[in-house]
């Protein structure tokens, strides 16, 4: 990407630990070359809420970190208390087609590269993490949380519908019936019951106990064939991904036959009148 800024800094004393960073206006990525483990920050305030911007470039650097040799990537946020706060509701209230499409695409791809990524994945999920901030989270292979924030799929508060991979990411982590169960009534989990229900692997203090707890996961892959995991990796994941891929129009095509009901609309406006209005 043009707009792609990279920087080595080996020679930079008070930044050794970060000898590879690429940074974009809304996704910043730093190596640290002692762990080898990369660190994906997005970093769109207010609250990282995912528009087709956001998506393309985390999309991007998902898919360039594929081609270098890293132990694992970090997924987590600049905003001291907000993780993501899912899809940016403006890109699906009254969008225009071509944009909604561009949009929804992005979203697909970013999910796929997340899903699949060769290399081992953290979400240090450094606060609330609602909708498309929980289904990134999930794409991951391991989370953890920092205390007292909420997480989960709320889609039905909405009025909206959260589509098949997204029920299928949550199913993969969590039982069928504790999915019905938070799906259908929009549950937003606190973090201490989100490790009750097995929706998140582990609590931390804060972010940096968070990155630390990362760092120990991708300990675990050490004494680990890397093929060997991957290959298990891509077993375990294999089906949800080719569905995606086998549906992705219809996919894309119910997204947007969704998006123009004049009742989705209204639901969407109600939903950001009430989110202003919280001030
Ligand atoms: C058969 C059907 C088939 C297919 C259907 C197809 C598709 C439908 C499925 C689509 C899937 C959607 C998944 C989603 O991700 S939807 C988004 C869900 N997100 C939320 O519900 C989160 C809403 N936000 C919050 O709860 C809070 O903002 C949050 C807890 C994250 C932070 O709270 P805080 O008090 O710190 O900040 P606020 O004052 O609330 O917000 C600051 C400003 O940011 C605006 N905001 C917040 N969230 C969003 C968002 N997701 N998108 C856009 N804008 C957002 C908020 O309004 C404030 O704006 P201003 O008032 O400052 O202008």
């Amino acid at each position: 990407m043009a707009s792609r800024m990279f920087i080595r800094s080996k020679s930079i004393a008070f930044n050794t630990l970060r000898t590879y960073s690429s940074s974009t206006k809304l996704v910043d990525v730093s190596i640290n070359d002692k762990t080898g483990i990369a660190t994906v920050t997005m970093q769109r305030p207010p609250v990282n809420s995912l528009n087709l911007e956001l998506l393309t470039e985390l999309n991007g650097a998902l898919q360039d970190l594929g081609s270098k040799k890293i132990k694992g990537a970090i997924l987590t946020s600049s905003l001291k208390t907000i993780f993501s706060a899912g899809l940016d509701i403006l890109e699906m209230y009254k969008p225009k087609p071509e944009r909604a499409s561009a949009f929804w695409t992005s979203l697909q791809d970013t999910w796929l590269t997340l899903y699949s990524t060769p290399y081992p994945t953290v979400a240090a999920i450094n606060g609330h993490s609602p909708a498309g901030g929980c289904l990134l989270s999930l794409a991951c292979e391991y989370r953890i949380m920092v205390n007292n924030y909420t997480i989960g799929l709320n889609e039905t508060k909405l009025g909206i519908v959260a589509p098949f991979w997204f029920v299928a990411s949550m199913k993969n982590v969590i039982s069928h019936r504790e999915s019905e169960l938070a799906l259908t009534s929009g549950r937003l989990y606190k973090t201490d019951e989100a490790l009750k229900v097995g929706l998140i692997d582990e609590t931390a203090e804060n972010k940096d106990d968070a990155l630390a707890k990362a760092e120990k996961f991708f300990a675990r892959f050490d004494a680990v064939n890397p093929i060997a995991r991957l290959l298990t990796k891509q077993e375990l994941r294999g089906e949800t991904i080719k569905e995606l891929e086998d549906r992705k129009q219809e996919d894309l095509d119910r997204f947007v036959g969704f998006l123009m009901l004049p009742a989705v609309q209204k639901g969407l406006d109600v939903y950001l009148q009430a989110l202003k209005k919280k001030q």
